[in-house]
């Protein structure tokens, strides 16, 4: 293993892996930390999926050091905290205080946050985080059900979650090339910076700082910085998948937790379609009106060609309304417990195919699935890959889209991808 990296939550996960498979890696994914004496089956790159992005800080911690350790006991040359491309984290972490334990355990001075990704309209200049056209904090992010990003200086949130000394390596030093980008990682380290935000508008910064980085041991970032590294280790860009993906036989399902504008565009999109739709009430699930089982048995009853979509994505003020009747924190796990449990009822009667939006929704579903790895497949939209789970007796297949991710019409192209 050459690279080992650790994302905070299960979309993150995938949508990097797709990234370094794509610049020539042979990439294996793991969900969960893979026990002692793991077969990494002789991959270039591991990505760890952990579902840490909103727990305690002092879990977050935990859990990542004891993937980063699994990772370091399988060889990994260097480390990569992978974290959301809208920087999705709380006051209190966990981006700050992971970036902190990693680089105090490698007992390295220095690394990099970087969560741009232009490919999907993350862009960072002057430490801001731009979502298209509009700043991180103007954009649907300040909505979000569980890390409302009400800031887009990136120093600055950082700086809240942790002691260390964050700084910024700006657009002017990335604009000049590779050695000017590594002469700023030097010049930062000698004025006390421990973590330097590193600004990247296009694939051009991000293949430029992918270039510096080549001897940092630790980078963190989003999925776009990913670009620039698998040359350093000598891989060349891979064509892309060509044709539909033969997917485990049996039935399609769409599970949608994301409350993301772009998930919901998508539902509305896939309701057009002719999709047959079931909108699944947060309140009456808390009370024990709505349980898996009702939901799953409307799935099945759906006409077999069909591919069913539930969810639980709903409009900012309907989260707010559920979130002030049960907490943000119950009202996010009533959901994601239902929603997995229905991909588990689902799974034991024919389904096989699950197509799921949301990181946390699709952590969910892939526990309950019992899921250990995933290799991947075909791309469907820019960080969303169509994988194939490994190492279960029945194998199925998941696109696990991240929240803000894919064209409006990401139900049916994924659907439409399947052989
Ligand atoms: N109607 C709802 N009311 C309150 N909370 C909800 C509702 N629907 C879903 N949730 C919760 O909101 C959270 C959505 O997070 P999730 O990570 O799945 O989506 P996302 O944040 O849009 O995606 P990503 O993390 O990939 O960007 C989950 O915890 C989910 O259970
Ligand atoms: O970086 C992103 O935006 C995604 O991979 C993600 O982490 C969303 O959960």
């Amino acid at each position: 293993m050459l690279l080992g990296a650790i994302a905070d939550d299960l979309t993150g996960a995938t949508d990097l892996a797709l990234m370094l498979s794509r610049g020539g890696m042979r990439t294996l994914q793991t969900i969960g930390t893979p026990p002692p004496g793991f077969n990494f089956g002789g991959a270039d790159a591991v990505v760890v999926a952990l579902k840490s992005r909103t727990v305690a800080a002092d879990l977050a911690v935990a859990d990542t050091l004891k993937a980063a350790a699994a990772l370091q006991a399988g060889g990994a040359k260097q480390l990569f905290f992978k974290y959301c491309s809208t920087f999705d984290s709380t006051p209190a972490g966990n981006i700050g205080p992971v970036i902190e334990a990693l680089l105090n355990t490698l007992d390295v001075p220095f690394a990099i946050a970087c969560p741009s990704f232009p490919a999907n309209g993350r862009s960072l200049y002057k430490g801001h985080l731009f979502v298209g056209d509009s700043l991180l904090s103007e954009s649907p992010m300040r909505d979000h059900p569980l890390t409302p990003m009400t800031d887009a200086n990136i120093v600055r949130v950082l700086q809240r979650q942790t002691d260390l000394k964050v700084g910024l390596i700006g657009h002017e030093t990335v604009s000049r090339g590779a050695s000017a980008v590594e002469a700023g990682f030097a010049g930062a380290t000698r004025d006390g910076v421990r973590i330097a935000v590193v600004d990247a508008i296009d694939d051009t910064d991000l293949r430029t700082i992918g270039r510096a980085a080549r001897s940092l041991q630790l980078i963190t970032g989003g999925s776009g910085i990913a670009l620039g590294l698998p040359e350093n280790f000598g891989f060349q860009p891979k064509s892309p998948m060509q044709g539909r993906y033969a997917a485990p036989h049996g039935r399609t399902v769409v599970i949608a937790g994301s409350c993301s504008a772009a998930t919901r565009r998508q539902i509305a999109v896939a309701r057009e379609a002719g999709i047959p739709l079931k909108k699944l009430d947060v309140l009456a699930m808390a009370q024990g009106k709505l349980d898996a089982n009702q939901i799953a048995s409307w799935a099945c009853d759906q006409h077999p060609d069909a591919t069913p979509l539930i969810y639980s994505s709903a409009e900012p003020a309907d989260v707010r309304a559920a979130q002030d009747e049960l907490g943000r924190e119950r009202a996010g796990t009533i959901v994601e417990e239902v929603l997995a449990a229905t991909a588990s009822r689902l799974e034991t009667r024919g389904f096989s195919r699950f197509i799921v939006a949301g990181g946390e929704t699709s952590g969910a579903v892939a526990a309950a699935l019992q899921i250990p790895a995933v290799e991947i497949g075909p791309e469907i939209d820019p960080g969303v890959p169509w994988t194939r789970s490994l190492g279960r007796d029945r194998p199925v297949a998941l696109a696990l889209k991240s929240g803000n991710f894919g064209a409006d019409d990401f139900f049916l192209k994924a659907r439409d991808l399947l052989l």
